[in-house]
């Protein structure tokens, strides 16, 4: 069966980024991408190979130099500020490393606060479902600094879920959790995609993560170098370990599994401390501390 153009939740066409100043960097070199609806798809690629930017221009936070981008059918490029605020609110959710969740805020607080923003009365049942679906029923009256790191992202994959977004975009959403944790999370965001038909864009470092998704894009110097179907970790990370020796080489699995302690909850919270605004802004590099170790594939 072929693939149209009302199959893909985003596109990039042509999409072309670059900061300025006196020596210009090219984020995002003529970037061409779908993302086909109901799918997951990795975004990996060395540090500073535009992994951020794409994921910043696809979901509207940034605009592109040149190049088109839509979600579904809409350009993002004819809309005022103002409505590309409304759409990011209630077509497109947010998942972070950072959590972004407001510590003042209850659980479910937490969950509604999009639905609250867009001027939205969500359906009480399709609450009730995604909270049970992420397994919260029974902290809704807790605050996140309450919260264990997988908890938290629980309640963030809980609150980019509530809007029904036609895609949820997910910046290395593993990255401050432990191994199993992660493991969770992930599982998570895989049955989001296998039972709701969800459309998640995610963009992470971690081969073993990025193995949950159907698909993984690879990018270096801002352009794509690699567009492998179910790859596998093993894959994964052997591409990566290809794409040069002169480029900062990604962590192997097993390094990072020796490597830093996942963050304590203590750190977590304080992060959690950022507005649900902030996804509206581009925000710095966070910490990536902890990597989750290899999945047993088998
Ligand atoms: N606001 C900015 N001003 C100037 N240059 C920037 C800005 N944001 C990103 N860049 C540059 O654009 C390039 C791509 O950055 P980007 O953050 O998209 O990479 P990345 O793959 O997400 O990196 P990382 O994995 O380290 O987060 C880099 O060379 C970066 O230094």
């Amino acid at each position: 069966m072929s693939v149209t153009s009302a199959d893909f939740a985003v596109s990039l066409e042509r999409v072309r980024k670059t900061y300025g100043g006196d020596q210009p960097v090219v984020a995002l070199n003529d970037v061409d991408l779908r993302f086909v609806r109901g799918t997951a798809t990795a975004v990996m690629g060395p540090s500073g190979s535009g992994k951020s930017t794409l994921l910043h221009c696809a979901a509207g936070l940034d605009r592109p130099d040149a190049g088109a981008v839509r979600i579904g059918p809409t350009d993002l490029a004819t809309m005022s500020e103002k409505r590309l605020t409304e759409l990011r609110r209630s077509r497109i959710g947010f998942v972070f490393q950072a959590f972004n969740l407001v510590g003042a805020l209850n659980v479910e607080q937490n969950i509604l606060l999009p639905s609250r923003l867009s001027g939205q009365r969500p359906d009480p049942a399709w609450v009730a479902e995604v909270v049970a679906r992420v397994g919260l029923g029974e902290r809704l009256r807790h605050r996140p600094a309450q919260l264990s790191g997988g908890q938290q992202q629980r309640v963030a994959i809980a609150r980019a879920l509530v809007t029904r977004p036609e895609v949820i975009f997910c910046d290395e959403p593993t990255g401050a959790l432990d191994t199993r944790t992660a493991a969770e999370v992930l599982a998570l965001l895989r049955s989001v995609v296998d039972q709701a038909g969800q459309t998640v864009v995610m963009v992470t470092h971690d081969p073993v993560a990025a193995s949950y998704a159907d698909r993984v894009v690879v990018l270096a110097d801002g352009r794509i170098v690699q567009d492998m179907p179910q790859p596998g970790a093993e894959r994964i990370a052997e591409h990566l370990a290809h794409l040069g020796s002169h480029q900062a080489a990604p962590q192997s699995t097993t390094q990072a599994a020796t490597q830093a302690a996942p963050q304590s909850t203590t750190q977590a919270a304080t992060q959690s401390e950022n507005p649900y605004a902030a996804p509206y802004a581009r925000q710095p590099a966070a910490p990536r501390a902890a990597r989750p170790a290899a999945r047993q594939e088998g």
